[in-house]
């Protein structure tokens, strides 16, 4: 069975070719990585099946159904209810604390502050953050801030997990520490993982390997 699915996709920005006949298919909690040279598609392909994007050919089916046809309301409901995200730089919420942070997709979703914050509380042990629920992005460093956007970005429980480079800003160690949380609290919900990344390390958590070049996708051949 195939949850997410990006079928023969085009995308160009102005005169500028993104994607040009991209495709790519996700199973439920698999976890794929979606390496690339710098410029090659990437962060298009994956706004794509994200439903941000809208490609100019091809089509992209999400649990059934085709996304790239909705309207913007119908698609912006589904990032909300059935996708989570993780960017490269936290993009925390600077005039939040953490735990409301990772609360914010349930508040978005219409669920009520304390019962929010009793869901959102359980991530800051899980992930080794006890004790900072309370600081504002600013106080923490950009392993911990890494940590509160996974938290974030899981705590909804959604379909797929979208990582842009989530490990980007991080060194080395840190990186790993967050790609260790990120497949593990993953593999535990049963999210499936779309990670785009440069770096092999981090593409080596993933089930399934993809190269995109010159906006198509290819699976990753190891010599
Ligand atoms: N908003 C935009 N407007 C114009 N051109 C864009 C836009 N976004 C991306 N592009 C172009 O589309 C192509 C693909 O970009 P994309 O960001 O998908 O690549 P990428 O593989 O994610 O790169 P990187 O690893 O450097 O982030 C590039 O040529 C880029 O310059």
């Amino acid at each position: 069975m195939t949850l997410l699915e990006a079928r023969d996709v085009a995308l160009s920005f102005g005169q500028t070719p993104a994607l040009r006949g991209a495709t790519l298919s996700a199973q439920p909690g698999e976890i794929v990585a979606i390496m690339g040279p710098s410029g090659s598609g990437k962060s298009t392909l994956l706004h794509c099946l994200a439903g941000i994007l809208v490609p100019d050919q091809g089509e992209i089916w999400f649990d059934g159904q085709r996304i790239d046809t909705m309207n913007e309301s119908r698609r912006s409901l589904l990032r909300r209810d059935r996708f989570g995200f993780v960017f490269q730089f936290g993009q925390l919420v600077p005039e939040l604390t953490a735990e409301e942070n990772v609360a914010l997709p349930l508040l978005l979703g219409g669920v009520r502050r304390p019962a929010a914050l009793r869901r959102a509380r359980p991530w800051f042990e899980r992930l080794g953050l006890a004790g900072l629920e309370r600081r504002r992005s600013g106080e923490l460093s950009g392993g911990q801030a890494q940590r509160v956007a996974l938290a974030r970005g899981l705590v909804a429980e959604p379909g797929v997990l979208f990582a842009d480079e989530p490990t980007g800003a991080l060194d080395t160690l840190t990186g790993e520490q967050v790609m260790d949380l990120l497949v593990s609290s993953a593999r535990e919900q049963g999210t499936t993982v779309v990670v785009v990344t440069h770096e092999a390390r981090v593409a080596a958590y993933a089930d399934r390997q993809v190269v995109v070049r010159d906006g198509k996708v290819n699976a990753l051949v190891t010599a």
